[in-house]
């Protein structure tokens, strides 16, 4: 695979670094030309940790985590944010959302563990995932987990039965397809009906087997579970999953006299990778969501269930940033500028995945406007690996540091080892001092499991 042909279109602009608007984390500033994040030198602290570097601004993340819990809260007393730790977890993480007050969910048994790890307190826990293995729930249902999102009537089955053989109730969520369609990339849509996630509505099956978990031993039907998508901006697909949602419940209480007591949204809320993106805020996104819900149950004439939402995007990618240094400079005529760096598809695999585009700024140029465009691509063995495509930037020149912002979620959380390329560290940056919070790989851990 190579990259899609260049876009000819694109502009270099005059924009400088803090002109980047939403994409920057927080705490962003510069100062002598240089990019400070939590007031930390970035070219300072590469020289100091080395790159490629995950760096994360703890304000910034601290911040939208208090932000979406009051703005819910404040519209709807009986309401929870969860962290979707699949967006990126490591055990200073978990720990921050705990502090924060959030609960947490985790999509299997390694994410379970690190959690537990990190002193998450388990019956805030909510587990995901559309094959969980038997091995896995045992873990879960045996650390005492919040609720188990079932996602099949096979699992329904396991939960029940382990859930029996240890001698507990587990309290459940089903996980509905409620058929909306959320306007995002293809890969990234999961409420529509053609999905490998959740029980769908078509022929009433969905409604069938909720008479299956009423009926079930050992497990207590809490709640409902939908999640339309990721990177999702139009807000009206929220709305109108909040109303299918909804009327569901109210069928249910119809049909079989009991009321379900909590709903959970999902996540999705999108946010901004280039700096002429206009997401929604987090407090619309609340306004959208707990409204919906609020006007939903009075048509159905429901009381209001415990609300929940499960963002990860939103809370941590405009935290995070990653920090390269640059390598070698390649110019094709009438083809592009290739700018490699030390990273790529291993610490972030989202450009080869989805074209993904973010804004990069040369952190030892960060006054100075992005004239030139460039690709930056990393140092694996695929065409396809870039991290930014067709993307302005300062000149470059060789040992630049190169800051690529919005790349907290989604990219250490999909990194790999691919070419032997130990993972970077974390760093997490506040009022001038940084601490890593996980040390980058080495050579031999990549071998340590070897036999
Ligand atoms: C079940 C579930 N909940 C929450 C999320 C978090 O989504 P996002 O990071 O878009 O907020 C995802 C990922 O799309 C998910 O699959
Ligand atoms: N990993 C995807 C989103 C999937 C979200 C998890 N269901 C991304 O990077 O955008």
């Amino acid at each position: 695979m190579s990259l899609p042909a260049s876009d000819r279109t694109k502009k270099a602009d005059n924009r400088t670094t803090m002109e980047l608007g939403a994409v920057l984390p927080e705490t962003a500033e510069v100062k002598d030309d240089h990019l400070f994040v939590g007031g930390v030198d970035m070219v300072d602290l590469a020289r100091e940790q080395g790159t490629a570097l995950y760096v994360i601004d703890e304000a910034d993340l601290r911040h939208r985590m208090e932000s979406y819990v009051s703005s819910f809260r404040s519209r709807y007393e009986n309401s929870d944010v969860i962290y979707a730790s699949k967006a990126f977890l490591n055990k200073e993480v978990a720990r921050i959302a705990n502090q924060e007050g959030l609960c947490l969910d985790v999509s299997g048994g390694g994410e379970l563990a690190c959690a537990l790890a990190a002193g998450f307190p388990a019956d805030r826990v909510f587990v995901h995932g559309n094959n969980k293995t038997p091995q896995e729930l045992r873990e879960a249902i045996s650390a005492g987990v919040g609720r188990i999102v079932v996602d099949s009537r096979i699992e329904l089955g396991r939960v029940s039965r382990i859930a029996g053989e240890l001698g507990v109730t587990q309290d459940i969520y089903l996980r509905i397809t409620p058929g909306v369609e959320a306007d995002t990339h293809e890969y990234i849509k999961t409420g529509c009906e053609d999905s490998k996630f959740g029980f769908t509505m078509l022929d009433d099956f969905a409604f069938r087997c909720v008479e299956d978990a009423l009926a079930a031993p050992n497990v207590r039907l809490a709640g409902l579970h939908c999640h339309i998508g990721s990177q999702v901006f139009a807000l009206h697909s929220f709305r109108e999953a909040a109303d299918v949602m909804v009327s569901f419940m109210a069928r249910i209480r119809d049909q079989y006299g009991c009321a379900i007591e909590e709903l959970d949204l999902g996540g999705g809320l999108g946010i901004a990778y280039l700096a002429d993106d206009a997401p929604s805020s987090i407090d619309e996104f609340a306004e959208c969501t707990t409204t919906a819900v609020k006007e939903s149950c009075e048509k159905y004439g429901l009381d209001l269930p415990r609300l929940l939402v499960e963002p990860g995007r939103s809370l941590v990618a405009n935290a995070g940033i990653t920090l390269y240094t640059v390598g070698i400079l390649k110019t094709l005529p009438n083809i592009r500028k290739y700018v490699a760096v030390d990273g790529g598809m291993s610490d972030n695999i989202r450009t080869a995945l989805y074209h993904a585009d973010y804004e990069p700024t040369i952190a030892n140029k960060a006054g100075q406007a992005r004239t030139e465009i460039v690709t930056l691509c990393g140092k694996h063995c695929e065409s396809g690996d870039a991290v930014v495509i067709d993307m302005p930037l300062q000149t470059p020149e060789l040992g630049d540091i190169v800051a690529v912002f919005g790349t907290g979620a989604y990219c250490y959380s999909m990194s790999s080892n691919y070419n032997g390329q130990p993972r970077p560290a974390i760093v997490f940056v506040r009022d001038g001092q940084a601490r890593v919070t996980t040390r980058r790989e080495t050579y031999e851990d990549l071998y340590a499991r070897d036999l």
